[in-house]
């Protein structure tokens, strides 16, 4: 289901392209940009082969469901570079960078539980969590039509029938949404992103944030608003620790 807020949203190009260049800076430091905004469009690819250790990784993370994962890989090489939603660099590391690197939380998920994900861009993490986990509900946040359209095709494509596609600012929807959990990657470093997302959390919620090697300075930088939202402790763990290549590096942080 899409969900249009508005119609015009105005600036949100300019807000993209600036969320896009601060974001991919503090997911993978000084590596390179995430979107097609820093890197253009170019023609669709073929997905790369996994490799023997990607596989098992995929076969433990998504199951009997890695079928699908495979093709929304496919999605991803072909018509996201096609439509600049990743830049054409990230294709031959699309599992381990960007869908395995996602999908590693999902076993973090409380079962039959609620997600949203804010600034969800072509799906990540959202569509690789809600591959990987179909017991849990998936609200999905995008502001950029173009995404959201992108989204809703894949969304489609693969039938998953726990995702809901919300075309809107995190800020525009705190009225309708309340999460277990709030997930992000890559959309702004942690000042701007716990106002963001700390309103879609429900009083006994948990936000699950993927985060670069600048994590705690982030975490300085906005020490005083983990009290100030009513958030516990925040813990930074590594994730898929003798499964993946590139561990993910989470921020936990319980409401409290
Ligand atoms: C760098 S992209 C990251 C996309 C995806 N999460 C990923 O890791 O590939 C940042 C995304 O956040 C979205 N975004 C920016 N500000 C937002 C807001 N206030 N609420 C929801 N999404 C937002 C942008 O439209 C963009 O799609």
């Amino acid at each position: 289901m899409t969900r249009p807020q508005h119609e015009d949203l105005g600036d949100v190009e300019a807000q993209r392209r600036a969320a896009d260049a601060e974001a991919a800076a503090h997911v993978h430091g000084d590596e390179p940009a995430l979107s097609g905004a820093q890197e253009g469009h170019g023609p669709a690819q073929e997905p790369p082969e996994l490799t023997a250790a990607e596989r098992r990784a995929a076969e433990v993370l998504f199951g009997e469901r890695l079928p699908l994962a495979e093709r929304y890989v496919e999605h991803l090489c072909g018509t996201g570079i096609e439509h600049g939603l990743l830049g054409p660099r990230e294709v031959p590391r699309m599992w381990s960078r960007h869908v395995l690197n996602c999908a590693v939380l999902g076993p973090e998920l409380p079962a039959g539980g609620t997600v949203a994900d804010v600034g969800s861009g072509a799906g990540l993490p959202g569509i690789a969590l809600a591959l990987a986990r179909p017991d849990v509900g998936f609200q999905l946040i995008e502001p950029m039509e173009r995404r959201v359209q992108w989204m809703d095709a894949v969304v489609k494509d693969l039938g998953l029938d726990n995702v809901e596609l919300i075309r809107a600012r995190a800020e525009e929807v705190t009225d309708e949404v309340m999460a277990d959990v709030v997930t992000a990657r890559a959309v702004s470093a942690l000042k701007k992103l716990i106002p963001l997302t700390v309103p879609l959390l429900a009083d006994d919620g948990e936000l699950l944030l993927l985060k670069g090697r600048s994590v705690d300075q982030e975490i300085t930088a906005a020490r005083k608003l983990f009290s100030k939202h009513r958030l516990g402790r925040p813990v930074v763990e590594q994730l898929g620790e003798g499964l993946l290549e590139e561990t993910t590096t989470v921020l936990r942080c319980p409401r409290r």
